[in-house]
């Protein structure tokens, strides 16, 4: 009798990324159960963003795997991974600025459903897409905003639209790029909120610098330094990790103190 492995969200193996002759990515294991939201800190070029790229098939890894609820998806394109329940949303926001935030939320949950639809198919989902984009403006609580154009949102409105569209589809692990950049101090501790309401049941990976985002947010912190994962933990013993504390966290912590004063 065999073993039954447990399938974990998101599971990379021995994964590395070669540029040229330079090893950017050098052998990252990592498993993140369902429901988890991690964030990935590391110093500047330490390979995070490459990371992201390498999981949401922006890039084709030199060797090792990617699996998305089990399923190998390394290799596979950036839209085909998407229909596989992974979406990504970018530091580049990628909002239609001259649509609504509801035609922008609908563009979302159509494209989730494929091209491969005829158009009378097209047409009996439009009723459900609508409903879904109503329901999605409400999460992002931007109900009141449903007809203004998505350029004269702000910011954080606009940020909010954009997680929108990420989770139109309905995808069970998220990717954000450094969600709250940008905000101010009080707009953040608002994001955070939302960003936990909305990915609430999903699995969720975030590329972050701002340590009060990452220990507001993060169930667990991957900690990424020259190509490698050195501590895939909870906040607090990443916190103690004295490996940690010296290859990172002990400069970051102090960057942020001293830009605080
Ligand atoms: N397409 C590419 N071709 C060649 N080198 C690349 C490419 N993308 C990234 N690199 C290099 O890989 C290294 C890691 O970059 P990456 O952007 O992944 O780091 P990062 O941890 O996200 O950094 P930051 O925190 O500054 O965003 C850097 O030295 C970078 O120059």
């Amino acid at each position: 009798m065999t073993m039954t492995q447990p399938t974990y969200a998101l599971e990379l193996k021995d994964l590395r990324k070669r540029f040229g002759k330079t090893e950017i990515i050098r052998g990252v294991n990592l498993a993140v159960e369902a429901g988890e939201r991690v964030a990935i800190i590391g110093p500047n070029g330490a390979g995070k963003s490459t990371l992201f790229n390498l999981i949401s098939g922006r890039f084709p890894p030199s060797s090792g795997e990617v699996l998305l609820h089990g399923q190998r998806i390394d290799g596979k394109k950036p839209f085909e991974i998407n229909r596989q329940g992974l979406s990504r949303s970018f530091q580049i926001t990628n909002i239609f600025p001259k649509l609504s935030v509801f035609e922008n939320l609908r563009c979302g949950v159509l494209w989730s459903m494929g091209y491969g639809y005829s158009f009378l198919r097209f047409l009996s989902r439009l009723h459900d897409a609508n409903a879904r984009a109503e329901q999605l403006m409400q999460m992002i609580q931007l109900d009141r905003k449903r007809d203004v154009l998505a350029m004269n949102l702000t910011y954080a409105e606009q940020r909010a639209l954009e997680i929108g569209i990420t989770i139109a589809g309905g995808a069970s692990v998220i990717l954000l790029d450094e969600p709250t950049a940008g905000m101010s101090n009080s707009e953040t501790a608002r994001f955070i909120q939302l960003i936990k309401q909305v990915t609430e049941g999903r699995t969720l990976l975030t590329v972050e610098h701002d340590m009060g985002v990452v220990f507001g947010l993060a169930d667990k912190i991957a900690v990424v330094v020259y190509g490698e994962v050195i501590a895939f933990d909870t906040p607090d013993r990443v916190r103690a990790n004295a490996r940690v504390q010296e290859a990172y966290l002990g400069s970051a912590v102090a960057d942020q103190q001293a830009g605080a004063h």
